[in-house]
């Protein structure tokens, strides 16, 4: 099968198992080798026919600067998990490096390699492409033809042109920065969508929840997207599964929370998929930080209005707390 491979990302982290490597960064260096069909994109010349893959280095930097872990193994794991939400990627190679690992007696090297094929134990991201096989995304409406229907590794879209939605994202349990800054990625990464706007970052009190629920990190993101409203839930439920599926969560907190808040100006009251979100008028945890990114932004609907002046309006606005403006960077400065 056709490759693309990747070598030598690098990024420093401290995993180890001993207790100065919890504290101390040191390099890790990966390399990823993906399999995929190239046909389509050797004909199309077309990026939404392959992976993207200054986006896989994001996502495998992304995980490095992640979440601590003991072992190579895991960091192997977990970078193999993320490449895998690229539907498209059937099968990967990832080898993790540890130059500078504690070894006691001279050594160039210690490294591990392992295999993931998505076939061998389902991602909630293949689940989710492989249930959605009726039509694949593309960039236009006019190209219908060039993907083969058949294929597994497709998401449907609607090929009805592009679409503007607004996603609300939020979290309180975990490295909530570091897994909003991965799902950013991971939203940019779904075929159809792109990224056009992310706001600042927000510390807000949990809404409507529990005395005592620790506070949340929120922020908002538009994108562009070729994919129909009820695919793109689909892709961000698939994100969110990512996220939370190996933690134990208690009620109403949670790693990662993806909402559609507007798409196109719709209003619809599907209980599946309710635009624009039934609770956004009067949640500032989403009205703050969607107001810094678009300050003439309007929010449809019987309690819609103008974005700023909802959140002037807001019984919590003094409950939300604009943290950074450059986090998606990194730091929180
Ligand atoms: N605009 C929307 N965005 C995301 N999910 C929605 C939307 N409208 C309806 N839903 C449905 O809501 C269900 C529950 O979503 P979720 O678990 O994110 O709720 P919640 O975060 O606990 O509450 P809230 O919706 O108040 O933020 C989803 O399965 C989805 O089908
Ligand atoms: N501050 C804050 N509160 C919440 C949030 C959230 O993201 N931030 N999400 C909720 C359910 O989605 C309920 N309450």
């Amino acid at each position: 099968m056709d490759s693309i491979r990747l070598t030598g990302v690098r990024a420093e982290a401290a995993h180890g198992v001993l207790d100065f490597e919890h504290v101390e960064k040191q390099p890790f260096i990966v390399d990823a080798t993906m399999f995929l069909d190239l046909s389509e994109a050797g004909r199309t010349d077309d990026l939404t026919d392959t992976v993207n893959y200054g986006q896989i280095a994001n996502r495998i930097v992304n995980v490095i600067e992640g979440e601590h872990v003991d072992l190579i193994e895991r960091l192997a794991a977990k970078i193999a998990d993320s490449i895998l939400l690229s539907y498209r990627v059937q099968r990967v190679i990832v080898t993790v490096h540890k130059p500078n690992a504690p070894i006691k007696v001279p050594f160039d090297d210690v490294s591990v390699t392992i295999e993931r094929a998505r076939d061998d134990e389902p991602t909630p991201a293949s689940l989710a492409a492989a249930r959605n096989t009726e039509r694949p995304v593309s960039l236009s409406a006019a190209d219908t033809d060039r993907h083969d229907p058949q294929s597994r590794s497709t998401i449907a879209g609607d090929h009805g042109g592009i679409h503007k939605a607004v996603v609300a994202m939020g979290g309180n349990i975990g490295d909530v920065q570091q897994v909003l800054r991965a799902a950013v990625v991971a939203i940019d990464g779904v075929p159809g969508n792109q990224i056009t706007g992310i706001s600042p970052l927000y510390r807000t009190a949990a809404w409507g929840m529990e005395p005592g629920t620790p506070d949340f990190l929120n922020a908002v993101v538009e994108v562009t997207t070729t994919l129909d409203a009820d695919t793109l839930l689909n892709a961000l439920q698939t994100i969110e599964a990512a996220h939370g599926r190996s933690r134990e969560v208690h009620w109403g907190s949670r790693p990662l929370d993806l909402d559609i808040i507007d798409f196109d100006g719709r209003v619809s009251d599907d209980p599946h998929l309710t635009l624009p979100h039934p609770r956004a008028w009067q949640r500032s945890f989403v009205l703050a930080p969607w107001a810094d990114l678009d300050p003439n932004a309007v929010l449809p609907g019987e309690h819609g209005g103008r974005v700023a002046d909802l959140l002037e309006r807001s019984a919590d606005r003094d409950s939300v707390e604009r943290l950074s403006d450059t986090w998606i960077l990194g730091g929180t400065a």
